[in-house]
């Protein structure tokens, strides 16, 4: 997996098959609402373990019945990457199952 710079172009048009998630700054950022602050909790720690099975990290924020995450590539001088991306698509993948919109 290529931890290469993408160019703000690339990543925005890369975005449009990850519905929810954007560009803002210097990370790709989405905000999940969950059924209850449990359910909130519960996909926390899934996401938790798709970061250390892909062994690339976002801040995950966890609200009452929200988890946030910002997402980029510290060794790649924080710029957007390929790891990003993919953990966005896991997440993405994954977060259904939770309830989550
Ligand atoms: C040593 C370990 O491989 C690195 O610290 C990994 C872990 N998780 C990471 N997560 C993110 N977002 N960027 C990284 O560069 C990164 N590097």
């Amino acid at each position: 997996m290529s931890a290469e710079p993408l160019s703000p172009s690339e990543t925005e048009s890369r975005l449009e098959s990850l519905p929810g998630w954007a560009l803002e700054g210097d990370r790709i950022t989405r905000t999940f609402r969950l059924p209850s602050h449990f359910a909130a909790a519960a996909l926390t720690v899934h996401i938790a373990q798709i970061q250390d099975e892909l062994n690339h990290h976002s801040d995950l924020t966890l609200g009452y019945n929200t988890v946030a995450l910002a997402v980029h590539t510290h060794s790649a001088g924080g710029a957007i990457t390929e790891k990003d991306l993919t953990l966005a698509a896991r997440v993405a993948a994954a977060a259904p199952a939770h309830g989550a919109e």
